[in-house]
């Protein structure tokens, strides 16, 4: 097998994997702030966690994933300033703030299942990490932290080359809203906040500095290094992530349990630091609260199914940015369809065989050496569809071929049903079965060439939303119109 290698935004170089622990791989993700479903982005970041988590068990190491779940601390700004996400969504729907974590984690965790992510070793819920975070922050307060009237802030100047992963934060903080008098460098930060005078959270715990909560960076230092133990392999998340909430986590791992020295792989907490770039619309990054919210229910709603969305982000580098437009996700669902006709033929014909034989050895080299290759997933999918196109070899192998590479890229394609792949999307008034006898009667309508009732009946069909189509290469009688 080709060597790994991934691009590590510590050094931004490639950089051949060399786990810590021999034949394992410990990676850690940061995972969603619950309060407010994930938007198709947010889920970029877990789809290409995803495909790192699977191509790491491809090349056999034993995988060891954590995804933690946000239920406090992080604010409005990620540097520092604003209001708790949670506490003002909490306030805004006059809800109680565990019951906005629940309803948030399960719709989360159904976009993770429709998306075919794999479950993680572990999902790290924040506030059940509080006694370790408070422990960590005493670990570290005398020699790193002074305290302010609004926490215990941590001193960035106490650390080696604080913000090397971003390249250029020293900057940072200045010239940003609610800036904290006292503080002794603008790039310093909250790892504990305390409540204000008057005040009262919904979310709050005593610390010797006082109640409040912890704050967010602290958050995955502590779960991270509890669950995994530092240092550990690979960390990742999307790339605002490498301009502060990650600088901010080294630097408190640096200062609890590391060298802190300028060797940047030892002192780091993880050896490798990977971020995947943002899915954007037209208008600029995709956020909550601009434009249209783009949660994947609406997309399923459309009548796309979730993997297409899947096929869209993995038709991408994960390190460049993507555009996303529907156009762009009916394609991407038209080779899903292509793709799932394709084993569905041979599924029909076949059981999977034990292993791909030397027939298909090539086509696996350059399909290894593509996910290798720092997740090259747009080049492994093309492999597949060369897979998908050869003729004259045994479908039970052909079929064990495709059971290799869908092991990384997670499209489904073992299991994926063709009639699955058509939703209907919520507007739709039509039951299936209504659309069929029409398409029958308009079968039967055009083979007596009867064309005035054909286009009526398709006219029919359109005003319900359903486009009829004629001789369609893949063999879909309709789609929905969207
Ligand atoms: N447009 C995007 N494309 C890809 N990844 C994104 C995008 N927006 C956020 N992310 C990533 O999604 C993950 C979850 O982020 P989180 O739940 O904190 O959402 P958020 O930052 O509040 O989202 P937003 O600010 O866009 O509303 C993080 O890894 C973040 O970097
Ligand atoms: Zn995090």
């Amino acid at each position: 097998m080709t060597d790994l290698r991934l691009f590590n935004s510590l050094t931004r170089q490639l950089e051949t994997f060399t786990p810590v622990h021999p034949g394992e791989a410990r990676v850690y993700t940061c995972g969603p702030t619950v309060y407010n479903y994930p938007h198709i982005g947010n889920m970029r970041a877990y789809v290409f966690a995803d495909v790192l988590g699977r191509t790491l068990s491809f090349k056999g190491y034993t995988l060891t994933h954590v995804i933690n779940i946000t239920d406090v601390g992080h604010l409005t700004d990620d540097a520092d300033a604003g209001e708790d996400k949670m506490e003002r969504m909490a306030a805004e729907k006059a809800q109680s703030i565990w019951d906005i974590a629940r309803h948030y984690t399960e719709a989360y965790w159904a976009d993770i299942k429709a998306l075919n992510i794999r479950q993680p070793a572990k999902w790290t819920i924040a506030t059940d990490y509080i006694e370790q975070m408070i422990q960590f922050a005493k670990d570290i307060a005398d020699k790193h932290c002074y305290q302010l009237d609004s926490g215990l802030y941590f001193d960035v100047a106490t650390v080696a080359d604080y913000g090397r992963l971003a390249r250029a934060v020293t900057e940072d903080g200045e010239g940003r809203i609610d800036e904290v008098a006292g503080k002794r460098n603008a790039a310093d930060f909250a790892i504990w906040r305390t409540t204000p005078p008057g005040e009262t959270r919904q979310m709050e715990w005593d610390s010797p500095w006082g109640r409040g909560a912890p704050g967010w960076h602290l958050e995955c230092s502590v779960m991270s290094g509890a669950v995994l133990g530092f240092p550990f392999d690979i960390h990742t998340g999307g790339i605002d992530h490498r301009e502060i909430h990650h600088p901010n986590e080294i630097a408190q791992n640096q200062a609890h349990c590391c060298t802190n020295g300028l060797d940047v792989a030892a002192n780091s907490g993880a050896n490798v630091w990977m971020h995947n770039n943002f899915l954007v619309e037209r208008s600029g990054k995709m956020s909550k609260s601009s434009g249209e919210f783009l949660r994947l229910q609406l997309l399923i709603d459309k009548g796309y199914h979730p993997l297409a969305y899947r096929m869209l982000c993995l038709q991408a580098h994960y390190r460049s940015e993507l555009e996303f437009s529907w156009d762009g996700l009916g394609a991407a669902l038209t080779r899903l369809k292509r793709l799932a006709m394709a084993t569905a033929a041979l599924r029909a014909q076949a059981e999977p065989a034990e292993a791909a034989g030397a027939r298909f050895a090539e086509h696996l080299a350059r399909f290894d050496a593509a996910v290798s290759d720092d997740l090259n997933t747009a080049v492994a999918l093309t492999v597949m569809e060369e897979v998908a196109a050869m003729k004259k070899v045994d479908a039970g192998e052909k079929l064990a071929a495709f059971a290799t590479m869908d092991a990384v890229l997670g499209l489904g394609l073992l299991t994926l049903d063709r009639t699955e792949l058509r939703l209907r999307p919520k507007a739709a008034t039509m039951a299936e079965a209504e659309i069929n006898a029409i398409l029958a009667q308009r079968k039967e309508a055009r083979a007596a060439r009867d064309f005035a009732t054909s286009d009526r009946l398709r006219d029919e069909l359109a005003a319900q939303g359903v486009d009829a189509m004629d001789g369609d290469p893949l063999g879909w009688d309709w789609k929905l119109d969207t």
